[in-house]
């Protein structure tokens, strides 16, 4: 009879999700199996635990949740040559098609046919996972589990952050969810300065400022767009980074954008968006990023090095630690109520 683990799975079309008992899986052709050490909750892990919009669209139940992950190698598939046990993987999480126009151009980071592990097929919350081989990240023996386990939404981070020139830049920051806290400790590793960060939640305007933003603002409070016109001298930032999928935020960072300044989104917007286009981004000359995903592999080893570079303040972004999965409700509502920065399970309590 197989092994049983412990696994958080979305059971039913609902709300929430169940933490089970479930087969410890084998590895088929191309797989390993891995030993989970950590793995931490992205926000798409949220919006399938809450069940909304998209996640009804994409989500077949049941399925084992989660994505970003760190763990050892402890069974090889047939035909995985790259990999064996005992080695210390990370994963990127879009298993690319290798055979779409953009995979052929090297651009698998928008891979046509991309279908991600936690959301198309069984995931990682789980004390054993299957990684494809094709989308290991080997790790270096001495990086903590958990920023191992932190490098797939630090490559969205860095891929956001380094989409242009940044050292000595003025940047504005707008969300300081995990995803712009990450970004802003990649910003301050690269030199940015000064970093305005523009969020309403007092929580997350003190750990921006604890992993090293300068200013930090409340938009619900004052305009950004007139703190950052006094902090550049009525220049306006040199780079706008958009981690938090607001409309308003996204038109104030364009505004207090100096003309001919660089602007990277990563927030994705809960509808269409309505701007003054000619004016805020055509006549003032602007460069803008859409940013989707990480650049396979490039952006692993930018993220890889600055871990280990120890430039990156990445502990006050790890707010909460859970051994095991069994409170792993409360991990959901505290990160659903705003309450978080990173939170990640280490799942064997031993
Ligand atoms: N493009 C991609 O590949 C990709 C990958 C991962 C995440 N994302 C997106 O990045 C965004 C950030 O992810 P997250 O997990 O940190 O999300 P999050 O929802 O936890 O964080 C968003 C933050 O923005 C803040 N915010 C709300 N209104 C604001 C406003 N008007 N001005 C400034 N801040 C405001 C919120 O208080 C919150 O702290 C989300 O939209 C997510 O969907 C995109
Ligand atoms: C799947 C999504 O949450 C993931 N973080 C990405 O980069 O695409
Ligand atoms: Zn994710
Ligand atoms: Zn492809």
């Amino acid at each position: 009879m197989a092994e049983k683990m412990p696994a958080i799975m979305k059971t039913k079309p609902a709300y929430g999700a169940e933490l089970v008992e479930v087969d410890v899986p084998k590895p088929g052709p191309g797989e390993v199996l891995i030993r989970v050490l950590a793995t931490s909750i992205c926000g798409t892990d949220l919006h399938i635990y809450e069940w909304n919009e998209w996640a009804q669209s994409r989500i077949k139940p049941p399925q084992i949740m989660g994505h970003e992950v760190a763990g050892e190698v402890v069974e090889v598939g047939p035909g995985v040559e790259d990999l064996q046990e005992g080695d210390y993987i990370s994963a990127e999480t879009h298993i690319v098609c290798r055979k779409c126009y953009a995979c052929r151009h090297n651009r698998y980071h928008v891979c046509q046919n991309t279908k991600i592990f936690g959301v198309d097929m069984d995931g990682v919350f789980a004390t054993y996972a299957i990684v494809p081989a094709q989308n290991a990240w080997k790790n270096p023996k001495d990086m903590k589990p958990e920023y191992a386990a932190l490098q797939e939404p630090l490559g969205n981070a860095v891929d956001t952050v380094l989409a242009g020139p940044i050292a000595g830049r003025s940047t504005l920051i707008t969300g300081a969810g995990p995803l712009g806290l990450l970004g802003i400790a990649v910003a301050k590793a690269a030199g940015a300065y000064p970093v305005i960060v523009s969020e309403p939640s007092e929580f997350r305007r003190k750990l921006a400022k604890k992993v090293g933003a300068d200013y930090v603002l409340n938009p619900f409070e004052e305009d950004p767009v007139e703190v950052v016109m006094s902090i550049t001298d009525g220049a306006g930032v040199e780079v706008f980074l958009e981690f938090s999928g607001a409309p308003k935020a996204l038109e104030q960072g364009l505004k207090a954008t100096t003309p001919g300044g660089r602007v990277s989104l990563l927030g994705l917007f809960p509808r269409d968006v309505t701007l003054d286009f000619n004016n805020l981004i055509i006549f003032k000359a602007l460069e803008v990023h859409g940013i989707t995903g990480r650049h396979l592999w490039e952006t692993w080893y930018t993220v890889s090095s600055l871990i280990q570079s120890g430039k990156l303040n990445l502990d006050p972004i790890i707010t909460h630690k859970y051994k095991g999965f069994d409170k792993y409700e409360e991990a959901f509502e505290l990160m659903r109520a705003g309450k978080t920065g990173k939170v990640v399970f280490f799942p064997h309590k031993g």
